[in-house]
């Protein structure tokens, strides 16, 4: 590797795997602000019991290590395809060496390159300017909260809000609206970044630009100063919580960009990023290729282990297969200790599941929401790298269906399912429990052996079946047999608060 390709390496890994400070720095503010005990606090604490781990043993924060964004700014006369070749050197070593997931998806046939190469994939943009260094930001984020990106073309009537107007006004009920749509499936508490103007494109590429601003800095137009701090105060009256469970503090930053729009369109698009906000740069030599400093590493921030987290002594042991009765006796709240073994599956086996037998038997079984980073080793054995959940409303198609179908009694998985997947638990006698999102390294720990996987060829790394065995995995039951669902309780309380923030601010 050239020394280029080397330091492009250390950018990917360190980014995938050690949270900047200006993160970390809000995380603890968060943590701060939760009362202690309650499920909101408990979630962050096994967050920065996660971040701790990820740096200590340079493994992902999370397993969805994202879309590499690559954001370059370039001397003239800088050799751009050459420098573009290095990235994807950088980014097939990092994928060989489990610091990137696989996650570069052929749209049409869901062949997975392997690599995280394809056509799109990484994204790189150059930009020219007058310095002699070159500057390479990138990026990582994930799918969940890139699925709750959201666009607005104003004028518009909002939920819970009314009228949203093309002024500073409507803008503002747009933000307000966009945490509220996100609830946890993004793994709140979360950061945004927000673009007005432009056109559909340019506009999302804005709000995508806010998410490379340091945290702590201050916006230099005083309208949008003084919004930030606004929806930075009033996006927690909505009460979500990390992780959706509900909670003082559901937003840990917001940044505001503006750009010309032409007369027609008045867009104001949002990007979300979860807690796992991956975001890192460095300064290059342009010919020797190496790192003259890091960005975002200004003010360093260390992180504690936290004393709390989940309390394992007092949790109710599952061991898999789990028997009906008891869990007919759980309801929301509980926290369980998951024993034995757990299959992962997430979109494509629920597609084959619907139509196919599967390939062990499920009776009993607890299904995992996950594509997690996997490495093997020269004897031919599997390691789970990085193990988090994955957002489980995208199986709310099938999930009713595959629990009757198959017998299974848990399903664990982030950001709760829907109406159907309730009445589905309440008919089967299931339950659905939430595991810690972005939490990879914390459930990575918990897998004691990789028993074997089905569908790796077909589905590739995060798609595949894996069969885990773990010992001790916690989780909270935050939908139960009973028709009950937490998810359901904090939309239903936040759209409430939500409205309270329907009078103008900035008329
Ligand atoms: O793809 C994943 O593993 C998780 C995804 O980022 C999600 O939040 O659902
Ligand atoms: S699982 Fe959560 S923390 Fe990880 S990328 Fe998805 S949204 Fe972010």
């Amino acid at each position: 590797m050239s020394t280029m390709q080397e330091s492009l390496y250390q950018l990917i890994t360190e980014t995938s795997t050690n949270l900047p400070p200006d993160v970390r720095r809000a995380i603890k503010r968060a943590e701060m602000q939760e009362e202690l005990g309650s499920r909101a606090a408990l979630a962050l604490e096994t967050i920065v019991d996660n971040i701790v781990s990820a740096e200590e043993d340079v493994q992902p924060i999370c397993q969805d290590t994202g879309m590499p964004t690559f954001i370059v700014k370039c001397p003239v006369g800088f050799n751009q395809i050459e420098f573009e070749k290095d990235i994807k050197v950088a980014v097939v070593r990092a994928t060989k060496e489990g610091k990137l997931r696989p996650n570069s998806v052929d749209p049409l046939t869901g062949k997975n390159s392997g690599d995280n190469l394809g056509p799109g994939t990484p994204v790189v943009h150059f930009h020219q300017w007058e310095k002699d260094d070159v500057e390479v930001r990138l990026i990582l984020k994930g799918g969940g909260c890139e699925n709750k990106n959201i666009q607005y073309a104003l004028p518009m009537d909002i939920p819970g809000l009314g009228r949203a107007g093309r002024d500073l006004e409507g803008i503002r009920k747009c933000i307000l609206h966009a945490v509220y749509q996100a609830q946890g499936y993004g793994c709140s508490a979360g950061f945004i970044g927000v673009g007005i103007g432009g056109d559909r494109t340019t506009g999302y590429e804005l709000a995508k630009e806010q998410l490379f601003r340091d945290l702590e800095d201050t916006n230099p137009n005083e309208s949008l100063a003084e919004l930030e701090s606004y929806i930075m105060e009033n996006a927690n009256h909505l009460e979500i919580g990390t992780m959706g469970f509900g909670g003082k503090v559901t937003l840990l930053g917001c940044k505001i960009g503006v750009m010309n729009r032409i007369p027609a369109s008045f867009y104001v698009s949002v990007a979300y990023n979860c807690w796992a906000f991956r975001r890192l740069g460095i300064v290059v030599h342009p010919v020797s290729g190496e790192i003259k400093h890091w960005m975002y590493r200004e003010k360093p921030e260390e992180m504690q282990r936290p004393a709390g987290g989940f309390d394992v002594d007092k949790a109710i042991v599952l061991q898999a297969p789990i028997s009906e009765e008891s869990i007919r006796s759980l309801k929301v709240g509980d926290v369980v200790l998951i024993k034995g073994e757990m299959h992962t599956g997430r979109d494509e086996l629920h597609k084959y599941l619907m139509h196919n037998d599967a390939p062990v038997d499920l009776q009993g079984g607890v299904l995992y929401h996950c594509g997690p980073v996997m490495l093997q080793d020269e004897s031919g054995e599997w390691h789970v790298k990085a193990a988090g959940p994955t957002t489980s409303s995208r199986e709310e198609p099938y999930q009713a269906d595959i629990i009757d179908k198959f017998g299974l009694r848990a399903i664990i998985g982030k950001g709760g399912m829907g109406q159907k997947t309730l009445d589905g638990l309440q008919k089967s006698g299931a339950v659905y429990l939430n595991a810690i999102g972005g939490a990879a390294q914390y459930y990575a720990r918990s897998v004691k052996k990789v028993n074997g996987v089905d569908f790796l060829d077909k589905f590739g790394v995060p798609e595949a079946m894996w069969h885990l065995e773990v010992d001790a995995f916690p989780a909270i039951v935050t939908m139960d047999a009973h028709g009950n669902s937490l998810h359901k309780d904090v939309a239903d309380a936040s759209m409430v608060k939500l409205e309270d923030l329907k009078d103008p601010v900035f008329a």
